[in-house]
């Protein structure tokens, strides 16, 4: 009888764990952007939004880093009811957590010469909805895509030779994009409120409404102050104090509720639901679907809101998403800043806003 031939080594589950382990190194390769250097990935833009501040600051949001927490309630109306079965047009109230903010990197950015001012909410039906929000006090994005705003924040990025964003490289940008040219004619001429309560803030993308009975209108949707425009003029806003917005609307606060109608501007056949950068036609129909009422405020760094990521695309259903990418944009931006500066507040980053002297002046 001949002797058994000797074991052959087995290396097909070696080959197999290898395969497995070269795929998962190469799915993270991917979504990182090693395999693709010019890829835009969440990390990238986050980078380049980090670049445009000339100093680093440690546990703020890499945006609308200055800013306060803020709280009351959201009372929805019968109309919103019939467009939305979210739990929030329900009949009384339910607790809103939010963050009024200026844009901008700094945390010791000056209040009144902010262009862009904006309000975040969180609204909590009790039994489990949550909707999230993160609008701008500008009618329409400056950009058609995300691709684009990375090119815009690339060119606003300060030129290590000036210490200043390189004007020629932000003109070049401009004139590639209509929108950023209607943008900008909006930046130059729109006149100034001088509250954080008078300003209207607008959530920029369409989303859906979806009623009990499954039905969709797609909408946009703006807060519109209750409190009335007063205009600032540009020798008040070069006058006031560095924290003129948080403060009046402290004193506002201390005084009663400040109020801002929630209305949802319904499209019509043919509207752009995918690109934020058009306006729609300003007669579409207005439908007022709620009301946002705070009754307080609290320091950031210790208030509520610090440790929350107003990520757009959270919405309860009887609310959903459009099809505009820029949403799915924000949301990896917005995770990607969430990590970085909880990261660096674990590891003792001081977010309490006092102003450092070198910013101060
Ligand atoms: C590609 C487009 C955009 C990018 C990459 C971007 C990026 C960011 C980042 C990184 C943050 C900080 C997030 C955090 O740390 O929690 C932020 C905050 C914010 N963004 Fe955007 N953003 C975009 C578009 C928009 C648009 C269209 C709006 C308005 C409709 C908006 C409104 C806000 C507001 C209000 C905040 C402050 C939220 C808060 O108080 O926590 N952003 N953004």
């Amino acid at each position: 009888m001949l002797p058994d031939p000797p074991p052959r080594p087995r290396y097909g589950p070696y080959v197999a764990i290898a395969v497995i382990v070269a795929a998962v190194a190469a799915a993270f390769g991917w979504t990182a952007g090693w395999l693709a250097p010019g890829r835009l990935t969440p990390a990238r833009m986050t980078d380049a939004i980090e670049a445009t501040s000339t100093t680093p600051y440690p546990g703020f949001r890499r945006a609308h880093a200055k800013g306060l927490c803020v709280s009351g309630q959201f009372e929805g109306t019968p109309a919103g009811a019939a467009l939305s079965r979210a739990g929030v047009f329900g009949p009384g109230s339910v607790p809103v957590t939010g963050r009024m903010s200026i844009g901008g990197g700094s945390p010791y950015g000056l209040d009144a010469q902010a262009r862009v001012r904006s309000m975040a909410l969180v609204l909590r039906d009790g039994e489990g909805g949550e909707w999230r929000m993160a609008m701008n006090s500008f009618p329409f994005f400056g950009v058609p895509s995300a691709e684009a705003f990375y090119e815009q924040t690339r060119a606003s990025a300060p030129d290590p030779a000036t210490g200043k964003p390189d004007p020629e490289r932000m003109r070049a940008f401009v004139a590639r994009y209509p929108a950023a040219q209607r943008f900008a004619a909006w930046a130059k001429t729109a006149p100034w409120s001088d509250s954080f309560a008078s300003t209207q803030y607008y959530g920029i993308h369409a989303f859906r409404f979806v009623d009990d009975g499954g039905d969709e209108r797609v909408v946009r949707w703006t807060m519109r102050p209750q409190a009335s425009f007063v205009e600032m003029s540009a020798a008040q806003r070069e006058a006031a104090e560095g924290d003129y917005l948080q403060d009046e609307l402290r004193e506002r606060l201390a005084r009663g509720p400040v109020r801002w109608d929630m209305v949802a501007t319904l499209a019509a056949a043919g509207d752009d639901t995918s690109d934020p950068s058009t306006p729609w036609r300003e007669d579409r129909e207005q439908v007022v679907v709620g009301t946002v009422v705070l009754t307080g405020a609290q320091d950031q760094a210790t208030g509520a809101c610090r440790d929350l990521n107003f990520d757009p695309t959270m919405v309860p259903d009887g609310v959903a998403l459009s099809d505009d990418p820029i949403l799915a944009a924000r949301a990896a931006v917005y995770a990607q800043s969430f990590d970085r500066r909880q990261r660096e507040v674990a590891h003792g980053a001081d977010v309490s806003g006092a102003v450092p002297v070198e910013a101060a002046r």
